[in-house]
């Protein structure tokens, strides 16, 4: 990551930003889940993201790359509301805009992230991590102490076994291996049914073999979930694109965008990638 810190500003890392509950109202009358419009964010003067404009439809597994520095971070920040735009629109579907909205709100409204590195509560067991991220719904808080129902303990069966760590559900989170406890908060992010589910870097430090289940994983969630993956490790995104679109940020903005082996055939692509 390189992210310059300036005075007052949060850590990216600061902890998990849990989408609270299923996104209601969130009106994708047109097909949209999240569009961007003529994003700039500055720095100093510096354009971390230039005129960037993006749309997500709904159900759409998004890969994005680019070069460190191209402003991925930076595109996911304003997403979350972490980073307000210096100008231009974020729309959450039809009717929300995210630069009027809290992190909070942005997070209760269903747009969930998951940061590189993982943020599991390491002292519980897997079972009780997925337990407490479902109930950290506000609405159901009052029920912390409750025993689940059945339908409750069914929906984290099947996260269980969506993210292979069923049999290991009584273990201790800090025990897991580290590919292993990056699905457990990918499984925390699914227990809260987010909108749209922003991904960072998800295979980062993974051993190959993590890497591959991780692609096997996230095929699985495509088309039931909104996804955005922003991801260096090629292979990878080459493994989870399949046909969909990736898109290619350099400097702020929109370099190219297709599908993978347009984008790797792009000669601007290549440019950015190889320095030439
Ligand atoms: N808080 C900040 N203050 C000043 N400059 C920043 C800040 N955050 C990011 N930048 C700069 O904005 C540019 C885009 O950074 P960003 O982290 O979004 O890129 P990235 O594509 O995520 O890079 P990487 O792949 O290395 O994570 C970089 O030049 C970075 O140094």
């Amino acid at each position: 990551m390189s992210i310059r810190m300036l005075p007052g500003m949060a850590s990216a890392e600061a902890g998990p930003t849990y989408a609270r509950v299923k996104g209601e109202g969130v009106d994708t009358t047109h097909g949209a889940i999240l569009y961007l419009e003529d994003i700039s964010v500055s720095f100093d003067g510096f354009k971390a993201i230039n005129k960037l404009s993006l749309d997500i439809s709904v159900g759409e597994l998004r890969c994005i790359i680019g070069p460190n520095g191209a402003g991925k971070t930076t595109m996911m920040d304003v997403i979350t509301g972490k980073t307000r735009p210096t100008s231009g629109t974020a729309w959450f579907g039809q009717t929300m805009n995210l630069a009027t909205m809290t992190e909070a709100q942005i997070a209760h409204a269903g747009i969930g992230r998951k940061f590189q590195r993982p943020t599991v509560f390491e002292q519980h067991t897997v079972f009780d991590n997925l337990e407490l991220a479902m109930k950290m719904d506000k609405r159901v808080a009052p029920t912390l102490f409750a025993r689940l129902t059945s339908e409750q303990a069914g929906k984290i069966e099947a996260v269980l076994r969506l993210i292979r760590l069923n049999g290991h559900e009584a273990r201790p989170a800090g025990l897991l291996s580290h590919g292993q406890k990056q699905w457990l908060e990918i499984g925390m992010l699914l227990m809260q049914e987010p909108q749209l589910i922003l991904l960072d870097e998800p295979v980062a430090g993974m051993s190959d073999a993590e890497t591959a289940r991780t692609a096997e994983l996230l095929n699985e969630l495509r088309g039931k979930h909104s996804i955005m993956v922003v991801e260096h490790d090629m292979g990878f995104v080459t493994e989870i694109a399949r046909q969909g679109i990736v898109t290619v940020l350099h400097e702020g903005s929109v370099l190219a965008q297709g599908r993978m082996d347009e984008v790797q055939a792009d000669e601007r692509v290549i440019e950015v990638y190889l320095g030439r």
